[in-house]
């Protein structure tokens, strides 16, 4: 069986991070492993609270996984702080996993700094070169770049230039938060490709990221080329978003069984 790590943050409600991550890799008949960067007190209305694990464990973490088992590929989503970001860069450039997909979680939906402000300049420096794809959304883009506000498709395709200039091998500008269609932009230094599905109309938003990103990993994981795996994913997303599920009073979870349990 082909394996995928996820580092990144704990969500109590199960909707995004690490428990996304998880039943996204299970979906996809992939072996799921994890690395806790950090603890969130988190439900579909609100971030309560953020407890960053130390970068000792988070190592350790990695050291057991790597010192053991094939990884097929790995998926970073929220590291939090500058120290954690340091000692996952340090372990992967060790122990070199062929597919890293970086989802550069910043702030979540409910409003919540996911990252660090003083950790945004540590995560370009250190982790965007070692990414196979990185997957911004449309404020994590403008962000990365402070080149001001992003909102047509030309704009994320200006964006994902420059974004790729900062090292990664690939960029995947997610366009969830524009108007429209869910329209992706990718591009690899020598092409751009458009990625697009029918916006479906829902509050159940929460965790799409991390599902997204974590669907990537297990088609790469599999074998499949980059674009190939970003189709796929594109697929499990729209219909984990289709039947996503009306649990709790806020943005509820994508649905990560639909091809077994509709909503
Ligand atoms: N309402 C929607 N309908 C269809 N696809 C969506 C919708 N919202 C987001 N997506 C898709 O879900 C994925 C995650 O995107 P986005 O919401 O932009 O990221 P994030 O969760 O990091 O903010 C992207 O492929 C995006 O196009
Ligand atoms: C632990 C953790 N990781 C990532 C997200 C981002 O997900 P979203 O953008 O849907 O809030 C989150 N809310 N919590």
């Amino acid at each position: 069986m082909k394996t995928a790590l996820t580092i990144a943050g704990s969500d109590s409600s199960g909707g995004a991070g690490i428990q996304a991550d998880l039943k996204t890799f299970s979906a996809h008949g992939v072996y799921g492993m994890s690395v806790i960067v950090s603890i969130t007190a988190q439900n579909t209305q609100k971030v309560e609270e953020v407890e960053d694990l130390s970068p000792r464990i988070i190592g350790a973490q990695l050291d057991a996984v790597f010192s053991d088992i094939t990884v097929d590929a790995v998926k970073i989503g929220m590291v939090s702080n500058p120290e954690a970001i340091r000692v996952i860069a340090e372990k992967l450039i060790q122990y070199k996993p062929k597919f890293i997909v970086l989802d550069p979680v910043m702030v979540s939906k409910s409003g919540y700094d996911l990252l660090q402000p003083e950790a945004k300049n540590v995560l370009i420096e250190k982790l965007l070169p070692l990414a196979t794809i990185v997957t911004p959304n449309l404020f994590e883009a403008e962000r990365l770049i402070n080149n001001g506000e992003i909102t047509t498709i030309e704009g994320m395709k200006e964006a994902a230039k420059q974004i790729y200039a900062l090292g990664p091998q690939a960029v995947l500008v997610k366009g969830g938060h524009l108007e429209g269609d869910a329209v992706d932009v990718f591009y690899d230094g020598k092409q751009f490709e458009t990625f697009e599905e029918e916006r479906i109309e829902t509050k159940n938003t929460h965790g799409t990221g991390c599902t997204l990103s974590s669907a990537i990993a297990s088609h790469l994981a599999k074998g499949e080329a980059l674009e190939e795996a970003i189709e796929g994913a594109k697929t499990y997303i729209q219909g984990a978003i289709r039947h996503s599920l009306s649990i709790g009073h806020g943005s509820g979870p994508t649905n990560h069984f639909f091809q077994w349990f509709k909503n």
